[in-house]
């Protein structure tokens, strides 16, 4: 399963990395000391900076870096340095190129326990889960891999010999734009298509995660990318707006809300820019009378709980049978009251702390207004305090069941982006389909059901993106992931991607005399 998401080698950048394996790493201890641009193959502080930002430890509500965020000249740079790694990147062959993502997922892999620990330290998801987002991560890489070397074109034989063929090629330098949800998966689910076709990257994460990437770009070039393929500016808004308006950036690749996906848009096409949306989403989870309800109750946890409910494809409006309303009501209470919450460094925790104070008010705030509109919280929705008293300024809650909900309310409605399941119920499957499709987002759904062919027919209705059958939130590289409607277009994963991040170019050869109307 993989999900949106021996002793290892360490990052000089993290003081506490260094004295020995991660397992001596516990939360509370890890501070961030070298700088979190990277460009031309190395660390840098930027050249010029638009304003600061702090990245917190959530499980402690601990600082863990101050950094600068790079200004326009950081960007230029950035640019021009992949722009000079491109030239050379770009004319090598599919294979060559395979050989440099392989062995950068062999590296992945070999620190995938350090890679897990800085992710979970600075986004706050369990350690368990976070293992599982570098698993994705390095399959990500062995998938593109395998494909750069078949990237090819047609050939179209023509009258009297004559003959087109066309040629498959990179774009140029691409910017990724991720969130704080998924950071080091997301830069590789972008980076991966990206430099298999041939381009360069330059990556902005979210300024709440900027510390994970710097572990990728570190290994793109011990695996032997040439120094600027692919590098890492830091900041917010004024540097992604930068990247996005820079005249010499091919492509934008974004992962994030719909608000600032709407202006991405705009800015790619005043540079007539192709771009890829990763948006938010408000998914339906249909549970039909018919499904094995062991496994419908397992789905809805999985649609729901993962990295704290922060996840764009979550199944969070529930839609259940009536007839077996109140049993799957009672199971899902009790799975959801057994989740382990805590540091999310221990192996047992199920759930961590969510990414930000603001954040964990925004949750609690849905939950506040879901109550006055009428539903019912069956369980959580609460701040969570832990014994232990180095996380008693982490953000904390309890995940949270809602039941009589409607679908005007707001908990149904808009995206809640916390551990928040709410339940509504349904009589006929053709009525769940059509609330199903009410919203303005398509990110995903999902279908619990025995009858293989009401499974395929409801899923055939359902205006999403992703869909899945007796199961929720897995992501194999090998399937493309993306939106319909307000969640955004382009994929990532999956063949497909490859169109993304390349250009068809036609050659159309003469091979007898110009016959001219002249
Ligand atoms: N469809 C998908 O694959 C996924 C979608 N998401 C969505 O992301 C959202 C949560 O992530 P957030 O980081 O809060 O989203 P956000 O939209 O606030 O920020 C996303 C990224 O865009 C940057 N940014 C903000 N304003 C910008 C601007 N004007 N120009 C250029 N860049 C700008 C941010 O610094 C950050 O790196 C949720 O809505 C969630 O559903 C999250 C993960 C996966």
């Amino acid at each position: 399963m993989f999900f949106r998401g021996g002793l290892v080698a360490f990052s000089p950048c993290v003081r506490a990395l260094r004295p020995g394996p991660v397992a001596a790493m516990n939360t509370g201890s890890f501070v961030v000391s070298q700088p979190l641009n990277y460009r031309g193959g190395a660390r840098v502080e930027p050249v010029d900076a638009s304003g600061t930002e702090k990245a917190f430890e959530p499980a402690t509500g601990r600082v863990i870096a101050t950094f600068a965020c790079s200004g326009e000249k950081e960007v230029n740079l950035a640019v021009q340095d992949a722009k000079a790694a491109f030239k050379i990147w770009s004319q090598k062959s599919g294979m060559e190129r395979c050989r440099v993502l392989l062995e950068a997922a062999r590296i992945i892999r070999e620190r995938r326990d350090e890679i897990a620990t800085v992710e979970t330290i600075n986004n706050g998801k369990s350690i368990f889960e976070a293992r599982w987002d570098v698993d994705t991560s390095w399959q990500c890489l062995e998938y593109y891999a395998g494909l750069a070397g078949s990237m090819a074109g047609e050939h179209i034989q023509l009258p009297g010999g004559s003959f087109g063929y066309t040629r498959r090629e990179p774009l140029g330098v691409c910017v990724g734009i991720g969130a704080w949800n998924y950071p080091f998966q997301i830069a590789c689910w972008k980076s991966a298509p990206a430099l298999a076709c041939g381009n360069a990257m330059i990556f902005k994460p979210s300024p709440f995660t900027p510390v994970s990437v710097l572990l990728l770009a570190e290994i793109y070039t011990e695996a032997g990318v040439p120094p600027g393929l692919f590098n890492v500016v830091q900041g917010g808004a004024a540097t992604g707006q930068f990247l996005c308006l820079h005249r010499d950036v091919a492509k934008v690749s974004f992962t994030g809300s719909v608000p600032t996906g709407s202006k991405i848009m705009e800015m790619a096409a005043k540079g007539i820019k192709p771009i890829t949306l990763e948006l938010g989403g408000k998914s339906p989870l249909i549970i039909f009378s018919d499904c094995d309800l062991e496994n419908a109750v397992k789905g809805a946890l999985m649609a729901n709980f993962l990295t704290q409910g922060e996840v764009c494809c979550n199944g969070t409006r529930v839609f259940v049978q009536k007839e077996i309303l109140e049993k799957f009501t009672k199971e899902v209470v009790k799975r959801t009251q057994g989740i382990k919450i805590g540091d999310p460094l221990l192996e047992g925790t199920r759930m961590g702390p969510l990414i930000n104070r603001p954040h964990l008010e925004r949750v609690l705030g849905f939950i506040k207004l879901a109550k006055e509109q009428g539903a019912k919280v069956l369980c959580g929705g609460d701040v969570f305090v832990p014994e232990d008293p180095k996380l008693k300024d982490g953000y904390y809650m309890r995940p949270c069941v809602l039941t009589d909900c409607r679908d005007d309310m707001t908990c149904v409605r808009e995206e809640i982006f916390g551990p928040v399941m709410s339940i509504l119920s349904f009589d006929t499957e053709a009525e769940v389909l059509e609330r199903a499709n009410n919203t303005t987002f398509g990110l995903a759904a999902g279908v619990f059901t025995r009858d293989i062919q009401r499974a395929h027919r409801v899923v055939a209705g359902l205006q999403a993106g992703m869909c899945f059958i007796n199961n929720y939130n897995v992501s194999p590289v090998e399937l493309p992931f993306g939106g319909y409607k307000k969640s955004g277009f382009g994929r990532e994963n999956g063949r497909v991607t490859i169109e993304y991040y390349s250009q068809l170019k036609t050659v159309c050869v003469e091979m007898g005399d110009v016959e001219s109307a002249f």
